[in-house]
């Protein structure tokens, strides 16, 4: 099976206000395809872990693979492009561009990346809108939509690159009970029909209940 993303050894340290050694030899694998939620404590290390894979943050010890290719150590030209190109990202809180349309919003990622024409563009960003059942909404401004509606759009936003893997911080956290179980099941079907992979932090313990792996940490460890 395809090796989507690979940490190697990797230790984190705060050294204010005193030395801290939040993350300590953290090594994993995410497959092709595959669905896994990272689980812990508060104060355990989660969105420290997330912001190093999602190349964020590069202040740490040890060795990043993307889609095979070792990108810790690379300059944050080239960072920022592999971001952009191989990431999708979901967060708790939407951070859509509320004077913008639905369709602008998903699109912004496309045009940063600056590969195709604003009409492949458009046409890309439709699609999404479509397999996520909301292109009724593409044209409306994205204050006007519901909290739900926002969430799907971020993840429209974070598809419009076609990226290898998406990465969530707590992407059900302002949910309700239905629209968490929306966005789970948008997930699952990504990574069962399109074979994309996840890695989503969460502390909702049926939502990691049913991804296909849960990745335990504690005390800056993962627990095997
Ligand atoms: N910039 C920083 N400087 C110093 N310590 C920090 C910094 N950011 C986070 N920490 C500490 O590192 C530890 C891990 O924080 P992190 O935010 O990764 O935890 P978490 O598992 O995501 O927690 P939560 O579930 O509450 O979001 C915590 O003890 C936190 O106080």
């Amino acid at each position: 099976m395809t090796t989507v993303l690979e940490a190697k050894h990797i230790n984190k340290y705060f050294k204010k206000p005193v030395m801290f050694h939040v993350l300590k030899d953290i090594n994993f694998q995410v497959k092709k395809g595959e669905f896994a939620s990272i689980m812990g404590k508060s104060g355990c290390g989660k969105s420290t872990l997330l912001y190093i894979l999602s190349t964020m943050d590069t202040d740490y010890e040890g060795e990043l693979y993307l889609d095979n290719k070792l990108i810790s150590g690379s300059d944050s030209e080239h960072l920022s492009y592999m971001r952009n190109k191989h990431i999708g990202f979901v967060f708790q809180f939407h951070y859509l561009l509320s004077e913008f349309t639905i369709l602008e919003n998903v699109m912004l990622p496309a045009k940063k990346l600056g590969e195709k024409s604003y009409q492949e563009i458009e046409h890309d960003a439709m699609d999404k809108l479509k397999m996520l059942n909301i292109e009724h909404l593409a044209k409306k401004q994205a204050s006007r939509v519901s909290g739900g509606e926002k969430q799907r759009v971020a993840i429209a936003r974070a598809l419009i690159n076609n990226p290898s893997i998406i990465m969530g911080d707590e992407p059900t956290g302002n949910l309700d009970s239905h629209n968490a179980e929306n966005v789970f099941n948008i997930f699952k079907r990504l990574s069962e029909e399109e074979d994309l992979s996840l890695l989503i932090v969460t502390h909702d313990e049926d939502f990691a209940n049913k991804t296909d792996r849960i990745i335990q940490m504690e005390d800056g460890k993962i627990l095997l």
